[in-house]
């Protein structure tokens, strides 16, 4: 009882083409001739796509779906940085998210504006005339990956321009070498991943260079802690950052820090690095695109902001941000709107899986969560689907109570930051760090598109990408 294989003509190639470069139009035809869920060739292998009604039985079917063996099919990301660690467990990396980066956000607000203040003021400047921005992404990685330096690594360390540099550039430059198309899949995905990973194991592998830029500055603070902590015992405080919490880890606990201890450290602590500054990246470039094309909402977002920043005296506590409902319901309509097509990979990993609604995928099937159907889906947000609402975030009942579904809430309407025990568990500092950066930015200069109209994302097979066009800034003053 598999799912409906979509016919196909071209033997081997199957839905390759249509998937490459059509994949909105095609998935949308194949949902609503085959109903949820369907599979389509691609590649020489079957892919599962899973719509809004079975989406969440692989998201919180965790045990039985394999996010990690899915995304080392086509980005081999846990393999490069294994090259680096010899401690792996993707549970522990979670949890460190959850714990010190999340779960600390009252401590790092201060610093998160800060440093997201001195990139606005780096890169955008005064704008007295109105300025043209093009390749804004790359910009805003600069921007982003700054905080998360210093969450990371502490502040000190944040300091150095190189640093931040790294942290920018290393997500692209490894999705860059491994966005080969993979036509090795057609005999074997093995095969893929193995060409994939060939320049990651010779001299031109990108990593080391980001490997000794991490060792040259960071060597001199993990010794001088280290030694710090031996002499002082309990009586040493530990620095709010992930590196000194790595320090005090009982996987990481050492006397000698050699070169190894800092191949370790670096795999660790670049895998989050992965995992933090594209995603954000990505996600605050569209929504920046979904304002500047739409002036029916500036008024309103800036008045809440206006508000906020008076109340709090420019200074944001965490409170403040939860303040900002406006800006939160926008930027969840933009993460809906804007969304992946499909996305969040999985591997079945028992003999079979049988769905509720009775389909039955076999061991080893490639499952894809069809994004786009739950974003779009009228039984989550009706017949006004097709349309950017943010209002539609929140909930207004007869007896005058409101509820609001801020953008870090995981629900079965909302896939964005997947769903189930392996939700991302970055998705609190993600929000935080967008939401402060549209605060700051919205009440120094306005935002437009550069036709003034709305402009829609680029499509890379089933994934958005920010639109190749500029975005014009001006001075409120
Ligand atoms: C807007 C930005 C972000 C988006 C859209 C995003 C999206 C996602 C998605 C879809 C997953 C897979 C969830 C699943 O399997 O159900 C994920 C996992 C993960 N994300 Fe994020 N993410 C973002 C930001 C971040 C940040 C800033 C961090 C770190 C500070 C982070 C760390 C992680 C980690 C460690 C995992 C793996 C979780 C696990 O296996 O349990 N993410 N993210």
């Amino acid at each position: 009882n598999e799912p409906p294989l979509v016919p196909y003509r071209i033997p081997i190639i199957g839905h390759t083409y249509s998937f490459l470069f059509d994949a909105e139009n095609f998935l949308q035809k194949c949902r609503e001739k085959y109903g949820e869920p369907f599979s389509i060739y691609v590649f020489g292998g079957i892919i599962t796509f899973t719509g809004y009604e079975t989406s969440q039985e692989v998201l919180r079917n965790s045990d039985v779906f394999d996010f990690y063996e899915a995304i080392d099919r086509t980005f081999p990301v846990n393999a490069i940085f294994m090259g680096f660690k010899k401690f792996h467990s993707t549970r522990f990396t979670a949890r460190m998210v959850v714990e010190h980066i999340s779960g600390k956000l009252n401590i790092y607000a201060p610093r998160i504006q800060k440093e997201l203040l001195f990139g606005i003021e780096k890169y955008f400047g005064e704008c007295e005339e109105p300025k043209v921005f093009k390749n804004i992404s790359l910009t805003l990685s600069r921007i982003i990956a700054k905080p998360v330096a210093n969450v990371i690594l502490g502040e000190e360390i944040a300091q150095n321009d190189d640093i931040v540099e790294s942290f920018s550039v290393v997500e692209n430059e490894i999705l860059n070498m491994c966005l080969i198309p993979p036509l090795l899949s057609f005999i074997h995905h093995s095969l893929h991943t193995m060409f994939v990973l060939l320049p990651f194991k010779s001299r031109r592998n990108p990593m080391i260079r980001h490997r000794d830029l991490f060792v040259k500055y960071c060597r001199p603070t993990v010794e001088k802690r280290i030694s710090e902590r031996k002499e002082l015992g309990k009586k040493y405080i530990q620095k709010d950052d992930l590196l000194d919490y790595l320090l005090s880890e009982s996987n990481y606990k050492t006397d000698v820090i050699d070169d190894k201890y800092m191949d370790d450290l670096f795999g660790q602590l670049y895998a989050i690095v992965f995992a933090a500054i594209n995603t954000t990246t990505k996600s605050l470039a569209l929504a920046l695109f979904d304002y500047g094309g739409r002036p029916e909402f500036w008024d309103e977002i800036y008045e809440e902001q206006l508000k906020i920043h008076n109340e709090s005296n420019g200074i944001l506590s965490t409170e403040d941000v939860h303040k900002m409902v406006k800006l939160d319901c926008f930027i969840k309509e933009s993460f809906r709107y804007s969304t992946d097509i499909a996305g969040i990979p999985h591997i079945m990993k028992n003999d079979s899986f049988t769905f509720q609604n009775g389909a039955t995928i076999p061991k080893g099937r490639e499952v894809y969560i069809y994004m786009k159907d739950t974003a779009y889906s009228d039984k989550f947000f009706g017949e006004t689907s097709n349309e950017f609402q943010p209002k539609r975030h929140i909930t207004s009942y007869p007896n005058g109570k409101t509820v609001h579904l801020p953008a870090t809430k995981i629900h079965k309407s909302f896939v964005n930051f997947g769903g189930g025990k392996h939700a991302c568990p970055g998705r609190f500092f993600a929000v935080n760090e967008i939401k402060v950066f549209f605060h700051k930015l919205i009440l120094r200069y306005k935002v437009r598109t550069e036709s003034g109209k709305i402009v829609p994302s680029r499509m890379l097979s089933c994934f958005a990408l920010p639109p190749n066009s500029g975005l014009i800034f001006e001075n409120r003053n």
